[in-house]
This record gives structure tokens, sequence and C-alpha cells, in this order.
């Protein structure tokens, strides 16, 4: 079976077995060439795969993808092709949890806000959010859980109402970005919504899932007071004055951990070997963080060992260096650092690295 893949799947020399015979391509330099010589295609979310790109399956049979979102997939025009797809729901849930932890705590310690006073209004409980959800409760805040679509399908799931939710202090997004249908995402969150007022919105589901536009003139009218934005409308291009605005700007790599990125490539090729017929026993990921190179647990407090260990001041220096680019540089900086930046350890990984569990800070134990 020959298997074409992005380069930048983690790990995939050590999770693809030996009958597999795997080839590479650049996502740096454009939509793969000639993909439908292989008969699986494994992707990220950087190619779009719809009419425009794919003309024909040829030999293709299946296409996966190692992400949890899939908006960059026409599945429908795949499988009219006759073209299985798969993704990795699911993998990064704990690390864009993490992520939404750390902007939170950050924000409040810079802010000289207490989160613990303050609700989390979560939009979209699937697994991101649930993973948020399930911090917030360990942590005691206060927090509302909404997701008419969710409530509409699981009997036991009961979502909040829009006026709960608007009442929040905070609102983060965990939705998919849907354009049509009654529960369509794209601009979810726009002057309706941003007429309410917020102390923080924070997103890092997609870019367009909050409308940028709504959310300057919301910011300019004192309405919202702060926004932490991962995902960008224009992706990889982002708009200078929304990046200059943000209290915090990252490129979209909420979901980006080694234990994310080895679910996200182990759960496709599982599915993928699978799909050909074989069964599939993963290898275990072996890597461990180096206990020099993180920041001590018991020397900190929550706030710092969350941004120390997990360094989203790092990336918002790196990605406000583009503001001012044109879009083309922008657009091919902006996805070298979501590409070459070192990924991190998420926090359990982190904590285990201690066997003495008397010196972690009694929050710290939310991640064991
Ligand atoms: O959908 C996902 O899994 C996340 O948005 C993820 O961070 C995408 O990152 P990619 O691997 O496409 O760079």
């Amino acid at each position: 079976m020959k298997v074409f893949a992005d380069k930048y799947l983690y790990a995939l020399d050590q999770l693809i077995p030996e009958d597999f015979e795997l080839e590479t391509y650049n996502p740096d330099i454009g939509f793969p060439k000639d993909i439908n010589r292989f008969d699986a295609l494994l992707i990220r979310t950087v190619t779009k795969l719809n009419k425009e790109t794919l003309s024909e399956a040829g030999n293709l049979k299946f296409v996966g993808s190692a992400t949890a979102g899939f908006d960059h997939v026409d599945v429908d025009y795949l499988n009219s092709l006759g073209i299985d797809f798969a993704r990795s729901e699911g993998c990064n849930a704990n690390a864009v949890g993490e992520y939404v932890l750390t902007a939170l705590y950050r924000w409040g310690q810079l802010r000289n806000e207490k989160i613990e006073d303050l609700k989390v209004g979560v939009v979209g409980c699937g697994n991101t959010g649930g993973s948020l959800i399930g911090y917030l409760q360990k942590l005691g805040i206060e927090y509302v859980a909404y997701d008419p679509p969710k409530a509409d399908r699981e009997k036991n799931f009961k979502s909040a109402d829009l006026n709960e939710l608007l009442a929040c202090d905070i609102l983060s997004f965990h939705t998919p970005l849907t354009q049509n249908g009654t529960n369509a995402t794209y601009h979810i969150c726009s002057k309706h919504w941003l007429d309410h007022s917020f102390k923080l919105i924070i997103n890092a589901s997609r870019g367009g899932v909050v409308d940028e536009k709504a959310l300057l003139e919301a910011k300019r009218l004192g309405l919202v007071r702060d926004f932490v934005l991962d995902v960008w409308e224009n992706e990889p291009v982002f708009s200078d004055e929304v990046a200059n605005q943000a209290f915090l700007a990252t490129p979209h790599i909420a979901g980006y951990s080694k234990e994310a990125k080895w679910k996200a490539s182990e759960i496709v090729v599982r599915k993928m070997v699978e799909f050909f017929g074989e069964e599939y026993s993963p290898p275990r990921q072996n890597e461990q963080p180096e206990r020099s190179g993180l920041a001590e647990p018991g020397d900190l407090s929550f706030e710092d060992f969350l941004w120390k260990n997990h360094k989203i001041d790092f990336y918002d220096q790196k990605l406000r260096k583009l503001i001012g680019l044109s879009d083309g540089k922008k657009a091919q900086k902006f996805a070298d650092l979501r590409s070459n930046t070192p990924t991190r350890f998420e926090f359990k990984t982190v904590i285990d690295q201690y066997s003495n569990s008397d010196i972690l800070p009694e929050e710290l134990k939310v991640f064991r």
C-alpha cells in the first residue's frame, strides 16, 4: 500500500507498519502533486481537499486527516469519488483544555483578576470544550455549558440558554466551523452576542467562529475588555489590527503538544491500516521531557507553572513579529512558526517527572 503523507505529521516513521510504503510531501511548497498515484493520503489542516484541488480519485481510496477539525475537507465530495475519509477526533482535547486554562490564568495574573471569582461560558461542549469543563470543575470555577445541538443529540446533556451564556464574564469557543444549517457556527459570535459585555473572549476553535470585525468594534466600545485568539479568519494570513488588539495572539497552536500530535498520527494510522483490512498494534510513545528543561513545580505559583511550561507568551511574541508583513510572507512565516517551533509536553507528563507529590502546589494535582 502506498501512503503519501504531510512531512510534519508526528512520529509517522514509528507508527506506520513496515508493509506500508511511506512517501512524504512538503505542504510549505503548495498542494501535493500526483496524490492520486497513492492508495492513501495523510494530511493536516493546511491541505485543503475539495473540487478545486482534487479532480479525480485515481488510486486514492483513503484520506486521513491527523486533526480533530475537518473544515478543510469536502467529505461529501471525497465520498462521491469513492474515497473514504477519517480523522483523529478528540486527539487534541487535553492540549486545547490546557491552552485555554493557561491563557485564562495568565490573563488573570496580568490583569489582576481572580479567575475563581468569574464565570466562564463554554461554547461547544465536545472534546475540547469538555476537557476545559473538566478542569473548571476540578478548580472550582463557575461555568456555563452552551451547546444546543449537543442537547438535541444527547438526552443526558442540558445546554444553558443563550441569556445565561451571555451573562458570563468570559467566553471560550470550542465548536467546529460550519457554514450551513440551523446550527451553523460561522460568525456565531458577532454583534448580537457582543452587545453584551465580557471581560475576556478566547477562541481556540476555528477562525470565523468569532466575527473579528464585531470583536474589534466591541473592544473599541469597551464591551469586550480583552480577547485571546489562537485561530484567525483568514488563516494562515491574519489581520494586523486584530493581532495588535489581542491580549494574546498565537499561531493556531492550542492543540499542539507532543501527546496530542502522537495521538493525531496514531488514530489516523490505525484507521488507515484497518481500512485496508489489517490489524494494528501501535508502539508506545517513548519520548519523555528532560527534567532540566522544565519549570520546577515546587518553586512556582499555579499561574507561573502553567505559562512557563506552556509558553504562550513566547508564541505571542513570535506572531507579533509578523505584523506588517505582506500577506504572502505572513502566510509562509505563520506556517513556519507552527511547523518548526518545538512542541511542549502536556502538564501531566511534566508533573509525572516529580515522584514526590508533596512538592506540588495543590492545584497542580488537577493534572494528575
Ligand atoms: O483540528 C485540529 O486538530 C487542530 O486545529 C490542530 O491544531 C490542527 O493542526 P495541524 O496539524 O493541521 O497543523
